[in-house]
């Protein structure tokens, strides 16, 4: 589903990711781990072309995604509160995200009352604006507007920092569902090693902007990336 070839970022003339070739099939659930600044970020804006290639290219089904329509219909993401709009309360963000993707009210109104649990009553009817809400709860409404779409591939970019113990639970709970029952094609990244290899069962770990590392998720995986990160 989603092709990888020769795909090349630099920033002052210094390589930040450099991934000669690399392919997420349809139904996958790939995670991404690396140090900071190991270029997680940098390879998800590349696929959402968000940013520019220095050379190579993603496709996704076939097509090149830069300066491509074709994919974003059927893909939902959210990398940081720049994908927000600050000055709306989240009812008035949800209406302006599910208009893009044609939902009628009643189609938003099913979809938020099914993230009611996900929400802990602290977003559906709220009258705040989405800037005065807290950093975990700023994420919440992204993870939300991400999948309001039904989307086939979604990109999370830590998506457990700055959420509660209950709600990184229920978001673990939240992304096993969609995989197993909606089978969408997930890419997350994570500091978190345990919630990753929950999640996922394609581990990726980046290092300096290289591929060091290419796992199926099983038993032994956690262990193997805790010694590999360990110093
Ligand atoms: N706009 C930019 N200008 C210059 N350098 C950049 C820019 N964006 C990213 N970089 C550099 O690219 C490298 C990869 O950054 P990136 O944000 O992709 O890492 P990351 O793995 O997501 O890190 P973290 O875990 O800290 O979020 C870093 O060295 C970063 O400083």
């Amino acid at each position: 589903m989603i092709q990888v070839s020769n795909l090349k970022k630099a920033y002052n003339g210094v390589t930040v990711l450099n991934i000669p070739v690399l392919n997420i099939p349809r139904g996958e659930s790939f995670g991404l781990v690396g140090n900071n600044g190991a270029g997680k970020t940098t390879f998800f804006r590349l696929i959402l072309d968000l940013i520019e290639a220095n050379d190579g290219e993603v496709q996704i089904d076939g097509q090149k995604v830069a300066r491509n329509e074709s994919w974003k219909p059927f893909t939902g993401s959210f990398l940081d509160e720049g994908f927000l709009i600050d000055f709306l309360t989240p009812g008035e963000y949800f209406k302006f995200v599910g208009k893009l993707y044609n939902k009628s009210e009643g189609d938003i109104a099913l979809f938020l009352e099914s993230m009611e649990e996900f929400f802990n009553g602290e977003i559906n009817g709220s009258k705040k604006l989405i800037r005065e809400f807290s950093k975990g709860n700023q994420k919440k409404i992204g993870i939300a507007a991400a999948l309001l779409g039904d989307p086939q591939i979604l990109i999370l970019d830590e998506p457990f920092t700055a959420l509660d113990p209950s709600s990184q639970i229920r978001l673990k709970r939240l992304l096993n569902d969609l995989q197993t029952r909606q089978g969408i094609t997930m890419l997350i990244s994570s500091h978190d090693l345990n919630h990753v290899t929950e999640v996922c069962k394609r581990i990726v770990v980046l290092e300096k902007g290289d591929v060091v590392k290419d796992i199926a998720t099983g038993e032994d995986t956690l262990k193997e990336l805790e010694s590999y990160f360990a110093v």
